[in-house]
């Protein structure tokens, strides 16, 4: 953004630099573990929805998750510093919470994304659960407004049309643009469609630029 301050007003140059109250938050480089470690979870994950499994088992899956969660448990790093979510290059960015979808173009015509929803992801009859396509959409719509230029905004409302069932395992693609933006406002909207272009959902929503120091 380029605006320049005029008769002492802020700049969006400056405004950019505000963020309302969030951390600043920089990109992450773990070592070479980390991506395999997440995606361990992430199978784990699938897993922990979907096994039928005996008792003696499930007493010694406690035990090693036990282990591992006291392993990790002295690690733990506040907002803006923990790793998850600071990597670029890995699907959702590290984050556990976001789906494992990679990347493909972000930029301020728009951001593409490209993954599979997986067992975790499942609502029912085969499908994904209605729940988790707007966590999707959210998470694109926020990477859209940050590759537009604009400071970290918060999502105001956010409406999806659910066209077709959004099946797991299969290759999808979503992709999002701001559409138009009244001042604080960026109103944006985003497709996810099957690799043939088949339309599954589409959402428009609305991202509120925060003031400085707003939560
Ligand atoms: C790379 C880093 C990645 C990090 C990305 C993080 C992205 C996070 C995105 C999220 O998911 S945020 C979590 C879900 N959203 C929330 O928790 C938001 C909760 N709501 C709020 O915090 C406030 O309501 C909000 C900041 C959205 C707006 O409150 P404000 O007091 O700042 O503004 P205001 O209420 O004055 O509204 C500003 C403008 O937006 C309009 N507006 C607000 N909410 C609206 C709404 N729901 N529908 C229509 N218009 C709305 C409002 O009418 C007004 O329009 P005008 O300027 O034209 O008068």
């Amino acid at each position: 953004m380029s605006e320049q301050a005029t008769n002492g007003q802020t700049s969006v140059d400056e405004e950019y630099e505000h963020h309302g109250g969030f951390p600043k938050f920089t990109a992450a480089t773990p070592g070479p573990n980390f991506g395999p470690f997440i995606e361990a979870m992430r199978t784990l994950q699938d897993l922990a929805v979907s096994i039928d499994a005996p008792d003696d088992v499930l007493a010694e899956a406690r035990a090693q998750a036990e282990a591992l969660a006291a392993l990790l448990a002295p690690y733990e790093a506040k907002e803006g510093e923990a790793t998850g979510g600071r990597v670029i290059g890995l699907p959702g960015r590290g984050s556990l919470l976001m789906l494992p979808w990679m990347i493909e173009k972000f930029d301020a015509e728009g951001v593409r994304s490209r993954g599979v929803f997986r067992r975790y992801h499942l609502g029912g009859n085969a499908a994904a659960h209605g729940g988790v396509l707007p966590l999707l959409f959210d998470d694109i719509f926020g990477m859209t407004v940050h590759a537009a230029g604009r400071p970290i905004s918060r999502t105001a409302y956010l409406h999806i049309n659910y066209r077709k069932v959004t099946p797991l395992n299969v290759p999808l693609v979503i992709e999002g643009r701001v559409d138009r933006v009244e001042g604080r406002k960026a109103f944006v909207s985003a497709r996810l469609t099957d690799e043939a272009g088949t339309l599954l959902a589409d959402s428009d929503a609305l991202m509120v630029q925060l003031l400085p120091g707003q939560q």
